[in-house]
């Protein structure tokens, strides 16, 4: 990905089933889970740079002892910066208290963080700023223990604010308008909730207040709580918490937009943002690690039991394929295949766009997570270019001497390691337009491989704003002097706003929006763009059942390829020699290789949710007015 594109956050949930005791036999240390959970965040720190968040629960503790820990970090290496405080603090403790070494009571007794259960979290924020405090896990406090409320997600609602409005209803004063106290406040109602209601049947059963307790703990139903907090959700969520006496829970959304995998055995229940983190932290195979079902929930009780719930009737799956194209790591061995495909199946128009002149071409890619689409644009480059010697060889095959032979032969698919990333320079440049060259250093190129009668084809996964293309990337590449380039992407055209996690919220932010206003201006058509706004002025106070996306009529009018020549021209300043061709994936193709996850709004504005709608037809509004606000 060549724009920086905030996305994403990734959750970690541990349980351990068996007494620490176990795992200190076993492998060594009591702080298995601790040591798990460090590498199932860092497996996933592709998904958040913002912030981390830890927090564990120790079960079955005396009252006044400590059983929650928590820490956060929004430093710049967040989850470093975590597990050296969590280490830090550990070895504190052995170093003050040798005794506890082979102690494990009271390593538990005595030592903040271990536990049985645990839950992370790695943040790019979508709501609110990057303050710490909006760094997950939330943690709502109580002196029942049951009624403790930890909280992180990977989600992005659309309705945030009317369901802070609810709350007020309700009757509460959240202390912050985030969307994870949103989410928090609303799950600790219906808890608060269930546990005054178990406390009447437990007094009516003559249980004493003591005894009440556990008694409540007992009878919780999690499943029944999720249901009545999540019934008014609209979003994409992947939502992790733990109650304060041990039990735990994820519910993913019912179209499955964002990510859960989980796996059980005898020692562990583990959730996951992505599969592969399981795989390696806990060395098991692809599929002994499941998918959790959209609308279901995973449910781990205070007593070990795992269940799966359905919590919300499951919609229509439409699970991101963005996880795929660019946010999940590409070790996943689906996601490994899907990126490969696509950057095959793009490839037809890649070899039309150089005249099938691959003598005369250079392949490359944008590192680094375009590099796996370009293995399978090489692929199919090489089976053109067999292709092309095939049809030699029978040509010639009456006359084929051993050195013509070895001459057809010859040919190969060039390909060169071209852009280099210089990830410092990012760091140091802020938003002063002055540094316009400094900027066109962010990334590099390699001197002396590409002939200035080259086509040099540069795979990048998605085009989002097109600023760093056009203030570094291509000014870089023309230095090389070669005859085109053709940038492909192996993503489709982003065209709409995402309101499920991506931060991606403002559509004018959109090169190819951009590029749609540009043509109806070029063709003398641009008073649609008024028309769309009155036709988006007037859902406003629709439910959102009834909205529709009348920002499709925007780029209805226009072909795909019309839209990537306006992008080209729109990327190509005028000092770039070379000629400047853009092409991207189409829709269907994308569906082809990625057949489980066919969430596709950003490219086709089809939102699985109806406050999807409500988002893109505000964005719009925020857009034709000069609005700079979020669309949600
Ligand atoms: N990317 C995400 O999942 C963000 C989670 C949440 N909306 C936040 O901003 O903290």
């Amino acid at each position: 990905m060549s724009d920086a594109l905030k996305h994403e956050c990734g959750i970690a949930l541990v349980r351990l089933l068996k007494p620490l005791e176990y795992y200190k036999e076993k492998y060594g240390t009591a702080f298995y889970g601790v040591n798990k959970m460090y590498l199932m965040m860092e497996k996933q720190h592709n998904r958040g740079q913002d912030g981390a968040g830890f927090a564990s629960i120790k079960m079955d503790v005396n009252p006044g002892e400590r059983y929650i820990s928590r820490v956060r970090s929004n430093a710049a290496q967040p989850i470093q910066d975590i597990f050296s405080q969590i280490n830090e603090r550990i070895n504190l403790e052995f170093s003050q208290h040798p005794e506890y070494k082979d102690d494990v009571a009271a390593q538990k007794k005595n030592i903040p963080y271990i536990g049985e259960l645990f839950l992370g979290h790695v943040r790019y924020g979508t709501f609110g700023l990057n303050s710490v405090e909006n760094v997950h896990p939330f943690l709502r406090q109580n002196n029942w223990m049951h009624r403790n409320l930890i909280i992180a997600g990977n989600f992005n609602m659309t309705n945030t604010n009317e369901l802070f409005d609810t709350l007020i209803k309700l009757g509460m004063h959240p202390k912050e308008k985030a969307d994870t106290v949103t989410v928090m406040e609303k799950i600790g109602h219906f808890l608060d909730d269930a546990v005054r209601k178990l406390y009447k049947k437990a007094k009516a059963k003559g249980l004493s207040k003591q005894e009440a307790s556990p008694y409540i703990a007992k009878h919780l139903n999690v499943a029944k709580i999720l249901r009545r907090s999540a019934a008014d959700w609209d979003g994409g969520y992947a939502m992790a918490g733990l109650l304060g006496h041990g039990d735990a829970f994820v519910l993913r959304d019912p179209a499955g937009i964002r990510p859960a995998y989980y796996y059980q055995d005898d020692e562990v229940v583990v959730v996951a943002s992505e599969r592969p983190a399981i795989q390696t932290v806990f060395n098991v195979p692809f599929e002994e690690v499941k998918e959790l079902e959209p609308g279901n929930a995973i449910i781990i009780e205070k007593n070990g039991k795992m269940k799966l719930s359905e919590i919300l009737p499951p919609l229509e799956r439409k699970s991101c394929s963005f996880e795929r194209i660019y946010f999940s790591r590409g070790s996943d061995a689906e996601i490994y295949q899907e990126r490969k495909m696509l950057g095959k199946l793009v490839m037809p128009k890649v070899l039309e766009s150089i005249d099938y002149d691959t003598d005369n071409s250079v392949f490359s890619f944008i590192p680094n997570t375009a590099e796996t689409s370009f293995y399978g644009m090489l692929e199919a480059a090489q089976d053109e270019l067999n292709k092309q010697k095939n049809e030699a060889i029978l040509k010639e095959r009456d006359s084929l001497t051993e050195e013509r032979l070895r001459e057809i032969q010859a040919h190969k698919v060039r390909t060169e390691k071209i852009a280099i990333k210089d990830v410092k320079l990012r760091t140091f440049i802020t938003d002063d337009s002055s540094r316009d060259d400094l900027v066109a250093h962010v990334y590099d190129v390699t001197y002396g491989v590409v002939k200035t009668d080259d086509n040099l084809v540069i795979i990048d996964d998605s085009i989002v704003r097109g600023t760093t293309l056009k203030k570094s990337i291509l000014k870089m590449l023309d230095r090389l002097n070669p005859k085109q380039i053709v940038v492909v992407s192996s993503a489709p055209q982003i065209r709409y706003p995402d309101c499920y996690g991506i931060d991606m919220a403002r559509l004018e932010d959109l090169v190819a929006f951009q590029a749609a206003l540009a043509l109806h201006k070029d063709r003398g058509t641009y008073t649609i763009v008024e028309d769309i706004y009155q036709q988006c002025k007037k859902q406003v106070a629709m439910e959102d059942a009834a909205v529709i996306n009348h920002v499709k009529k925007l780029y209805a009018p226009f072909s795909d390829e019309e839209i990537s020549d306006k992008i080209a021209e729109i990327i190509s300043e005028e000092n770039i020699k070379a000629k400047v061709k853009l092409i991207f994936q189409s829709v269907d193709d994308l569906h082809k290789a990625c057949p489980k996850n066919l969430g596709d709004w950003y490219f086709t504005g089809n939102y699985p949710t109806a406050g999807g709608n409500r988002v893109v037809n505000r964005a719009y509004i925020n857009f034709f007015e000069g609005n700079p606000e979020r669309a949600y």
